[in-house]
This record gives structure tokens, sequence and C-alpha cells, in this order.
């Protein structure tokens, strides 16, 4: 899909809910509606048959399927009970059915594309509806599942609902339920239904007369089968039947804590708790179950406490010794004191990016910016260059899914362009985890969502209810949710996730493939606004982000990150990842851009695709290169010129293999990468480029060959590896003082940036020290 395609979708999806003559539904026969959903159903059906298995996907031929993101919708904000209820063939299509709901039931079974679950409702009249309900947490669902959730007879409310119509050549009409919160499960007996009569008789529900022990029975197999989602809609409806079975209480708990409602698992547990005659083992599993939850919170203390308790109740139980010890870690980290090295390595866990880590709030607190939202990070304290400020576990995060399996994109109407699946995956992972959580809604809701809605309140995190909401049904959300805003949150807000297992060098090919990159959604990091040149710098161990200050700043200043994800070379690429987010950057770099001319960048930028596409022998000479660019730069700029870097770098790799045996040559290779280094904006305070031999031992430590009290934050692995580049030259020709020095500045770059200290050095350039053994010498004494 290109921009173009997303912005004709938007005029016309504009054109219809803004036509002003109203449109009547068509009218089908109830026979035809019913026919069309039993096809639906039977093309699920199919589907599941063919891939074998209950969980099989709704495959919709080859072609990628697009959600619509960023679309205004509405959502309900009114109690059910001041509703006035409306007919479906009293409604009209693109029409808000204000102060209006349709009270209805489930006629046909229900079927699934990715996660819209289809269903077909019939009002009291006996008109048949179809409803389309965005819902996430059942992405996966089997027909089995559908059936469970949505059974013949389900009695709902959909809440000011908006009929649309399906394509030509014979529009179907709809109601697409966006936001969860505007459909109600009722139950028979809901005042609601009072004044409703039907004209046909209910469908038989298959799961009328139902005990408690069979919804348990049925649970436990789902959540066996790893339908979570389901086995806890299941122990609900048992423990409807059964409100004292406090066994289903403590298995939804489990459930609970497997779908990422803390809050609810400890409600749950309490519940348990709080009961009579509940048998050791069920307490013990409360404990262990609630001490989970809070460990899942960041409460390490009361996890801790929890975990004791456990102990105490059963000292046999050798599962729990390891969790006592985990909380112990994560209060240590809590304070700012982290094992990177173990951190590391759980990253590096193939498929699972799972890193175990408490979260850290260093020296910075919110405070007022004049950018868009009018909030920003500023430093509570003078901070030093690569002082940890921040350790934070996402709210949600994903990552790309394998290569076989087909996922949808997002068509995002704010930005204009195709949203990976990591990136579009956020969105459906954030409603579920919001409907799980009701109370981080508002605290979510806080984050900056772009100029069309209102400013966000100045205080983050806004101050928490003193009554705040816990999901207790699963079924039942408790918030009104606007979808809307939460992907306006997510466009505006997502960070792609730096890996730190990985490191990018190659000088051609620092370039990112957008769609596949993992993304994450975080509070506080949410916080921080953009320079091109950045007073902190970020990494990922898994899905923690880890930002650590990249210059001395003082105490009350503003510290900014880059959101630019690509390699940012000249304005144009900058501004291209940046335009959704401000008109015109103001950081000195797009001030010196701008300085320079667009066609000065365009040149630059031409020149530098050009030497990107072509292959390495094949490619412009570095001196046709650095006559096209240099030019470019004003000579009163700064040293930052990250074309040039480029161009240092390769001319300095081309010397390098001609260089052979003559110092001279390596010396000017040499004054080369002291170019490069410059352009990326390292300041090099010694520029020796000629080779003495010299020993390290007995030697008293030189001061440093950079400036430390600011880090470049271009092409900082590219900094590193040349670092180490110029170490190994100047070990090669016995010059170790200079090989040292060079190597205590790769190591100081690489501290700032990541942290971690020798150990995650040596992983993380692992493959370019393997390479010069000798050089592990120099990181030993580093
Ligand atoms: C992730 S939010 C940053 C926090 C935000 N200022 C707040 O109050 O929540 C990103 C938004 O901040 C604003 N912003 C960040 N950096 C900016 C900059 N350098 N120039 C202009 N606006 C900026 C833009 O409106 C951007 O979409």
């Amino acid at each position: 899909m290109f921009p173009q395609d997303i912005k004709s979708a938007k005029s016309k999806l504009d054109e219809e809910y803004h036509r002003t003559e109203p449109q009547q539904i068509p009218h089908v026969r109830r026979k035809t509606r019913m026919r069309s959903l039993a096809l639906l159903r039977a093309a699920m059906e199919e589907a599941e048959a063919a891939s074998g298995g209950a969980s099989g996907q709704h495959v919709d031929g080859d072609k990628d399927q697009y959600a619509f993101v960023g679309y205004k919708r509405h959502f309900s904000q009114n109690k059910l009970p001041e509703f006035e209820q409306i007919e479906i063939l009293k409604m009209q299509a693109y029409r808000l059915h204000t102060g209006r709901c349709l009270v209805c039931r489930v006629v046909s079974q229900p079927s699934r594309k990715g996660d819209k679950i289809t269903v077909g409702v019939e009002d009291g009249p006996g008109s048949i509806l179809m409803i389309n309900i965005r819902f996430p947490a059942l992405s996966e669902a089997p027909t089995m599942v559908l059936d469970t959730i949505f059974p013949l007879g389900t009695l709902l409310a959909i809440r000011e609902p908006i009929v649309e119509l399906t394509g030509p050549p014979s529009p179907n009409p709809f109601i697409l339920v966006n936001s969860l919160s505007d459909i109600v499960f009722l139950e028979p007996t809901d005042p609601v239904l009072l004044h409703t009569t039907w004209e046909h008789p209910a469908p038989s529900n298959p799961f009328a007369g139902q005990t408690a022990t069979d919804w348990q029975t049925r649970g436990n197999g789902y959540f066996t089968d790893g339908h979570i989602f389901a086995s806890a809609v299941a122990y609900s409806k048992g423990l409807e039947c059964d409100p004292a079975a406090y066994i289903l209480r403590l298995n939804r708990a489990a459930a609970y804590l497997r779908l990422e409602c803390f809050e609810a698992a400890i409600a749950d547990t309490a519940a348990v708790l709080a009961s009579a005659g509940v048998a050791r083992n069920e307490r013990l599993k409360a404990h262990y179950r609630a001490a989970q939850a809070q460990y899942r919170l960041g409460r390490y203390y009361l996890a801790l406490d929890g975990f004791k308790q456990c102990i105490s109740i059963a000292p046999e139980f050798v599962g729990v010794k390891g969790w006592v010890s985990r909380c112990a870690e994560r209060i240590q980290e809590s304070m700012g004191s982290y094992n990177w090295v173990r951190m590391y390595k759980e990253a590096l866990v193939p498929g699972s990016g799972l890193v175990d880590a408490a979260d850290f709030v260093g020296p910075i607190k919110v405070g007022k910016s004049s950018r868009g939202g009018g909030r920003g990070i500023v430093a509570m304290r003078n901070v030093k260059v690569g002082d940890l400020l921040l350790v934070a576990n996402p709210l949600v995060s994903a990552f790309p899914p394998e290569p076989t399996t087909k996922h949808e994109l997002g068509a995002n109407f704010i930005t204009g362009h195709v949203d990976g699946w990591p990136r579009h995956a956020l969105i459906s992972k954030l409603i579920t985890k919001l409907a799980g959580n009701p109370a981080l809604y508002d605290t979510v809701a806080a984050l900056y969502a772009g100029p069309t809605f209102p400013a966000p309140p100045p205080e983050f995190p806004p101050a928490t209810q003193p009554d705040t909401p816990y999901l207790s049904n699963p079924l039942h959300v408790k918030m009104d949710m606007d979808v809307s805003l939460l992907e306006h949150i997510c466009t505006y807000n997502a960070f792609y996730l730096k890996n730190v297992t990985r490191t990018t060098s190659a000088c051609r090919t620092i370039s990112r493939d957008f769609l596949k990159l993992p993304a994450a959604l975080y509070l506080l990091p949410s916080l921080f606004n953009h320079s091109c040149v950045p007073s902190a710098t970020w990494h990922h161990f898994g899905d923690v982000m880890v930002v650590r200050a990249a210059k001395d700043v003082a105490a009350g200043e503003e510290l900014t990150l880059s959101y630019i994800a690509g390699p940012g070379d000249t304005i144009f690429s900058r501004e291209a990842e940046l335009k959704v987010h401000m008109a015109e950057c103001d950081c000195p770099l797009c001030d010196a851009d701008r300085g320079d001319g667009r066609m000065q960048c365009s040149t630059r930028a031409m020149s530098d695709l050009i030497f990107r596409r072509t292959d390495y022998r094949d490619c412009n000479t570095p001196e046709e290169i650095r006559v096209k660019v240099e030019p470019t730069y004003a000579a009163s700029r700064g040293t930052l010129r990250p074309t040039m870097l480029r161009y240092h770098h390769y001319a300095a790799e081309l010397m390098m293999l001609e260089a052979g045996f003559d110092p001279a040559r390596w010396s000017a290779a040499v004054v080369e990468v002291f170019k490069a280094l410059e352009a990326a904006g390292v300041v090099v305070n010694d520029k020796t480029a000629s080779f003495r031999p010299s020993d390290l031992e007995g030697q008293p430590r030189d001061a440093f060959i950079i400036r430390t009290d600011s880090a470049p934050t271009y092409a900082t692995e590219l900094c590193v590896k040349l670092m180490l580049v110029l170490a190994n030259v100047f070990h090669c020709h016995r010059d170790r003082r200079m090989a040292g020095r060079w190597m205590d500045a790769a190591f100081w770059l690489e501290g700032v940036h990541v942290g971690g200290g020798r150990e995650i050095f040596c992983l993380r350039y692992a493959k370019a020290l393997s390479m010069r053994p000798l050089l592990a010498a120099y990181v030993r004494r580093a």
C-alpha cells in the first residue's frame, strides 16, 4: 500500500462519514442474512480444518491484510441505563445514534478474520444485522472458543452504534464495534431488558444448564490448550453459577496472571484467602499467585513477603526459593545496580526477547517544555556523560513474527505510511492490556496523542483515582475505551527497539528495515522530546529500555533523545521520519543543514544514495565523492558531517587495503579515520598519526585521546569500531601506548552508550576483538 492509497482510503471514509443526507439501511431478508453469516462461519471452519488444528487462522488469500489506524471513531461515554433503545430498521447508515443503544441477541455462530469477530444478532422485532467486533484478545481464537464467548442467545447491548455498509454490488449493513467498551454483555435479569419483547423464540444456548463444575472442566481444558482468555471467561461463568466456588477463583487468578491482568489476579487470590475452609494446598497456590502478580507489578517487597509466606506454609516447596532471590536482585536493581551481563545473555535467547529487570528512575523528572504536549524530561541534578538515567519495562512490546506467518499491517492515516506488524501489533496488545488493567487507562491516556487531541495534563503520571477499578470478569470492560486515542498514542510514542546484542557498523549499510523492527510502548520514556543531536541515548536489552546521558547536563536542563531509527544523514531523511512529530526540527544539526541550503543537502543525499547502492569495487572513487560532498558543508558549521563520515571511512578502508608494509601509507589511513570520527562528532584531542614503538607497562595513564564531556550520538557503533581499528593499527606498529589510548576511547564511548563494563564490551565486539586477540589485553587494562 502506497501513501497515496492510504490518502484515498481516508478520503473515502471521510466522504461516507460526513455525508449529510440520511441513508436508509437496505432491507435484506432474514433468511438471506442468516445464509451469508453461515457462509462466513463455514469458511472459518474450512480454514481451521485445512490448517489441521483448532487454532487455525482465517486466512484470506495471499494478499497482505491492512487495518486502518488513526481514523477518529466514536466511542460511547454514556451510561447504559440512560440510553433509549433503537431498533435495527430505525437506524441510518453512517449516522451516530447518540444516546441510543441496540439491545440484541446472538443468532448465528461467530466467525473471525484476524481480530474481528463477526456475529449475527437480532433485535426484538426480529431484524438481523451483522456485528463486527474488534477483539484483539481473540485474534487467534478457534471456533470452539468463539462459541464459548458468543454462544447463541447471548444478550448484548451496543452503545451508540453506527451502521456502516459493505462495498458494492450489494451493500450489506453492519455495525463495527471498534471499542470493546461499546459492547455490553447482558444478564437475562438486566433491567435494560425489561422493555424488550422478542418476536422470535430464543435460539437454544448450548451452555444452558451448565454447572460451576462443568465450567471449571471447560476452563481447565482451555487453559491447558493455551486459550487463556477463554479459560478466564469459563471460570467467570462458573463463578456466576456458584460465587462461593473458590477453586474457580483460584484458577481464574492463574489465567489472569498469564493474561497480565495482575491486579485482577491479586483480587481473586485475596478473595480465595478470605474464603472459609480453604485447604493448605490452595492457600499456598493463592499466596504464590499473588506474589507472582506483585512481582510482575514491580512491587518486589510485597512479592518477597508473599513468597516467604509460601515458604512458611510449605518449606518443601523448592520452586519458591528462586523467586526469593529474584526479588532480592530486582530490589537491588531498582536502586540502579544491574547485572548487565545477565540481561545481555537473557536478551540473546532466540525468540524470547524477554529480560527480567526492575524499573529504575535516575536523576530525572517530568518538567515543562514548549514542545507538543507541553512536557519533557529534565535533569534533577548535574548529570555526567554516561550516567544511568532510566531503565524501563514496556507497557507492551512486539517482536517480528516468523517470516512464514501472515499478519495484519497498519495503514496509518496519521503518518500516511504503513506500520509494520510489530508496530501495528502494539495497538492490539495495548487494547488487551488496558481492558485487563483498567487502572492503567488514565495514565496511558495522559500520553501525548498529537495535535488533534486535547493537550495532555501537565503532570505525569496523573494522580490515580482513589477507587481505581480492576477487572472482575474478562468480558466486562470497566472503562470507556477510546481506541482512536490509543492508536494516536502508539503512533506518537512507540519506540523502535535498539537491540544491544547486535551492532551496526558497516558504513555503507547503516539502514534498517522499518517494517520489521521490533517496537514497544513505554510510559516515562515517552516524555522525552527529540533532538537529532540528543543529550541522552538508549539501548534495549530485550524490550527493557536503558537510557544514559550522552553529555554532561546541568540540573534543570532538558534531556532529549533522538527519535530517528534510520541513518538520518541529511535533513531529508530525518524530516521524513520526524514529519509526524514536528513541522521543522530546530536542533543544531538541522539548523546547520538548513543553513547549507536544500540544494546542498540534496546533493549530499544523492551522493549518499549512489554510494550505498553501488557495489564496493564499482563505486565512485573516494575522491569523486569528496569533491561532490565536501563543498556542500559550510566551512563555518561544526565538525558533525554525517555524509563525510561515510566518505572518510570508505577512503580509510581503501587506503588500508593498499597500505602493505608502508608506515607512511598507514599513517595517512589513520588520518582518514580521524577525519571519519570527527565527521561523526568525536573531538579528537591528540591526532598523532605516526608510530613510535612503545610499551604500555609502567607508563603513566595518558590524558584521554578524545573529548569526554559529550559523546557522539551519530553512528556510535561505527565510531567504536573505528577506534578499535586505530588501536589495532597502532598495535601492529608496536605503538602500544597509542593502541591503549584508542582502546580506552572505544571502551569509554561504548560505556557511555551501553554501559555494562568490560564484559558487555567484549560480548558486543567479540568478532572484532577475536580477530585481534592481543587487543583483549588492552580491554583488561581498561
Ligand atoms: C513522545 S512525545 C514527547 C513528549 C511530549 N512533549 C509530551 O508532553 O508528552 C512526542 C511529541 O513531542 C513533540 N516534540 C518532541 N520533540 C520535539 C521537537 N524537537 N520539536 C518539536 N516538537 C517536539 C512533538 O509534538 C512530538 O510528537
